[in-house]
């Protein structure tokens, strides 16, 4: 299912999917990935999530028909292609340099000054060389495997992606985002926006410390705000009661804080369908700032290449119009000359240079560890992970 790319296309895309859907058997559901912009094509195809499925609603179940859908079956690796034959992994490539990347925060600080934006998220990526002998397809079931015991919490993906040229294979997205933007099941909508955030620590201790900072830190707290605004903004039209926390809390991954506000809404009817909820919603200024169209300017011009799927969406849509949108945060696109990691950092006044690359430099490591236990012969859970001891 596609739309050309380009203004218009994420509309487009919801408006095919909703006829494809009542043109399928009821048990058909979309599944897939949009990008971060219009200027990307999107993966969006048709699967009946019952076969792989009962419970399309709980989470293991959705993610194995990602799974299914998208990864071919693939034979159990041979123990000699899972050798660990590129430890230790070839040293990623930052794109852009580092230096780059704090010139291009500064310039995102000089536009916040002028007034034109008041929060500008800028992204980053590392290339990491194709590490070893295995094919991709097989690293990027690893890095699935990997991840689903190292980010117990997170919603997981893994999504074939559109061919770059027509002779090359198909790169892989994978990961394992934190942030839901929306589920729709009948007329309630729920949303859990995340933004502010700061590393965690392995002792409990300072680990708690760290995050009751956050919860203070006012700059976090803005940062936060403008996310949660803009949701009331563009969810208030559309919904009859919308219940929003005064106060933002706490949401820990396994390496990192986060200030999450849990939303929940009753949709007015016609309710809008939850593809079309998210394409309206998307990009929130969790990923790309406020206000919208020229905190994009200024992604496209600061940033050194696009995004792609990074802080897209993924997920799945029924022919009810329910479903479960989360954007591609902590992922990275697997092909076979390597693989590219992204992460991004929100800017608003307060923000330092330095701060916000060691922001980058902490999401990234959740792929990296997960990429290097990928390439090592140790299995993947060998203790139940989630809170640093
Ligand atoms: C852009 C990312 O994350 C987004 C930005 C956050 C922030 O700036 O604090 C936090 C969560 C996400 O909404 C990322 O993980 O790369």
């Amino acid at each position: 299912m596609s739309a050309p790319t380009g203004p218009g296309q994420f509309h487009a895309l919801a408006t095919a999917a909703e006829c494809a859907l009542r043109a399928s058997p009821p048990s058909t559901v979309v599944v897939g990935a949009i990008p971060f912009d219009e200027s990307t094509p999107a993966r969006l195809l048709l699967t009946g999530i019952e076969r792989h499925a009962h419970r399309p609603d709980s989470r293991p179940e959705v993610v194995r028909a990602f799974q299914e859908a998208f990864l071919p079956r693939l034979p159990p690796t041979p123990a000699a292609a899972v050798a660990p034959v590129a430890k230790p992994l070839p040293p990623p490539t930052p794109e852009p340099p580092p230096a780059a990347y704090r010139a291009a925060v500064r310039d995102a600080l000089a536009a916040i000054e002028t007034g034109i934006v008041t929060k500008v998220v800028l992204a980053r990526a590392l290339h990491v060389p194709f590490p070893g002998s295995r094919s991709y397809r097989h690293l990027a079931s690893a890095l699935l495997t990997v991840l689903s015991c190292q980010e117990p919490a997170a919603h997981l993906f893994s999504v074939t992606l559109p061919r770059l040229h027509r002779d090359d294979a198909a790169p892989i997205l994978v990961g394992a985002t934190p942030e839901t933007l929306l589920r729709r099941t009948g007329d309630l909508l729920t949303l859990t926006p995340l933004a502010g955030t700061t590393p965690r620590h392995p002792n409990p201790g300072r680990d708690r410390a760290q995050g009751a900072a956050l919860l203070r830190s006012a700059k976090d707290r803005a940062e936060h705000r403008h996310v949660v605004d803009a949701l009331r903004r563009l969810l208030h039209p559309v919904c009859q009661a919308l219940d929003i926390p005064a106060e933002p809390r706490l949401h820990a991954t396994s390496r990192l804080w986060h200030l999450a506000t849990p939303i929940r809404a009753r949709l007015r009817r016609p309710a809008s369908s939850s593809l079309a909820l998210a394409c309206a919603l998307h990009p929130t200024p969790a990923v790309c700032g406020t206000p919208t169209t020229c905190a994009a300017g200024l992604v496209r011009t600061l940033e050194s290449a696009p995004r792609r799927y990074f802080s897209g969406l993924v997920g799945w849509m029924n022919q009810a119009g329910d479903g479960h949108w989360v954007i591609a945060l902590r992922c990275g696109e697997v092909a076979p000359s390597g693989l590219r990691l992204y992460a991004g950092a929100g800017i608003v006044r307060g923000s330092t240079p330095e701060a916000e690359f060691a922001e980058t430099e902490a999401k990234l490591a959740t792929m990296l560890r997960a990429l290097d236990d990928a390439c090592s012969t140790t299995p993947p859970c060998p203790t139940p992970t989630g809170a640093p001891e």
